[in-house]
């Protein structure tokens, strides 16, 4: 049984002890970072503290391999790669190479988490790096099983752009309620902006400090999240939103004058959803059900299924993709999705228009999903994207669909790596 701890810790190791279980949590059990956070980070009272937990752990993950092979050049024997002391020591280099902290205070306050344990090791091989003057390669390094993974789907050039985007802070995006305020806004955030409706933020306080935030006249969202529902247009019917939370695509089919039925299988999302809709005084329909069982009355002008996935396209703002995402995890997944868009054709009005999206960067998850579905259902046509939907720098493929890839947009920040096809009911 683990002994209490009698007296309290020095400042800062709660933090880091935090951080230790979230790369457990990522790297042991498989678990995605933001779900593990309320449990690694139960003990942690103020919001600073729980925001540097997040932040230690999220840094490793972004550089995991560049800083097991400073590890590994120090060691005499290479430590496991599930030993607590190669953690501890991540967090420490992460802390000294990535965010600035005095040498001193990186080891010391990540020395009492292998108290009883290899803390001479620890110190030793901290202190060896330093004294060399250790530091990372300027472009990361993705994890061998993700390079070659993408290497394969999307050739050599794009592992080098999708290593550049690890190293950089990603931009943060918002979507307007009301295009007619673009200018004004991008002006007044400091920000620009790469298509009506979109601002990218400039340098400023915390988004909720945010000019027009509590007024609920935008709401943050990538710029490739925003295509999907941008590709819908704006209409005066029915718009069907399955697999809806948090919202972001609900709230801009809402702005955009839908009738929007928004669905999701998770009440607690759902409850995102709702604050959202609240916040920025746009309406939706709300239901919690799973989207295979679930039945309309009538079928819908619009269907937007912006499905579960591996989300590896979001890899900038949730590096743990990178470690957590395995090829049996993409395979579950790529079934589903296509259980899911059988599905959401069912509820699309002949006429009538299907989005189909995921935040992945597995061919599997997007490009291979459409001609089975397409020779499945002979009433339904690619309906081509044209090069006026799309920002500046961002192309339809040939087959009239999108495919975001790390590199498009690099200029001004990049963006997520996002599949999206819009098809029509034809019959
Ligand atoms: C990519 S996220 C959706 C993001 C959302 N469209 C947005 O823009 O904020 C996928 C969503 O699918 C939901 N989901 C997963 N399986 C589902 C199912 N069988 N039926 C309905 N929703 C499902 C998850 O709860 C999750 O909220």
């Amino acid at each position: 049984m683990a002994r209490p701890r009698l007296s309290p810790e020095p400042p800062g190791v709660p933090a880091r002890r935090a951080a230790l279980k979230l790369l457990d949590a990522v790297l042991r059990r498989g678990q995605a970072l933001e779900a593990a956070l309320d449990s690694a980070a139960k003990e942690l009272t103020k919001r600073e503290d729980r925001a540097l937990a997040h932040a230690l752990a999220a840094n490793v993950l972004r550089r995991l391999p560049d800083l097991d092979a400073l590890i590994d050049s120090a060691t005499q024997r290479r430590l496991p790669d599930d030993a607590k002391a190669r953690s501890v020591l991540r967090i420490a280099l992460a802390q000294a190479l990535l965010m600035d902290t005095p040498p001193h205070a990186a080891i010391s306050t990540v020395l009492p988490l292998v108290d009883g344990g290899p803390r001479k090791l620890v110190h030793g091989v901290f202190g060896t790096l330093m004294r060399k003057q250790a530091s990372l390669p300027v472009h990361p390094s993705l994890p061998d099983a993700v390079a070659a993974r993408w290497r394969d789907a999307w050739g050599g050039p794009m592992l080098t752009r999708a290593a550049r985007a690890i190293a950089d802070q990603p931009p943060i995006d918002i979507s307007l309620r009301d295009f007619g305020e673009t200018d004004r806004l991008a002006e007044a955030l400091g920000g620009s902006s790469l298509l009506p409706g979109h601002v990218r933020l400039g340098d400023g306080p915390p988004v909720p400090q945010r000019e027009g935030f509590v007024e609920g006249r935008w709401w943050v969202q990538d710029i490739a999240a925003s295509l999907p529902a941008r590709l819908l247009g704006g209409g005066l019917g029915r718009a069907l939103d399955l697999c809806a939370a948090p919202g972001g695509k609900t709230l801009q089919l809402a702005a955009a004058g839908w009738d929007v039925t928004a669905l999701d299988i998770s009440e607690s999302r759902l409850g995102r959803l709702g604050e959202n809709c609240q916040r920025t005084g746009l309406a939706a329909r709300i239901i919690a059900a799973d989207a295979l069982e679930w039945r309309p009355d009538a079928p819908f002008d619009v269907v937007l299924l912006d499905a579960p996935c591996s989300a590896t396209g979001i890899f900038r703002r949730h590096p743990d993709v990178l470690h957590r995402v395995h090829p049996r995890l993409i395979a579950d997944m790529a079934e589903l999705q296509s259980r899911l868009l059988v599905r959401a054709a069912d509820w699309v009005r002949p006429g009538g228009l299907l989005v189909y999206a995921t935040c992945s960067l597995e061919p599997a998850e997007g490009e291979a999903q459409i001609d089975p579905f397409l020779a499945s259902r002979g009433d339904f046509a690619i309906d081509s994207v044209l090069a006026d939907e799309l920002p500046d720098g961002v192309y339809a493929h040939q087959r009239g669909w999108v495919r975001t890839l790390p590199g498009m947009l690099e200029e001004a920040g990049g963006m997520d790596g996002f599949f999206v096809c819009r098809m029509m009911r034809t019959g």
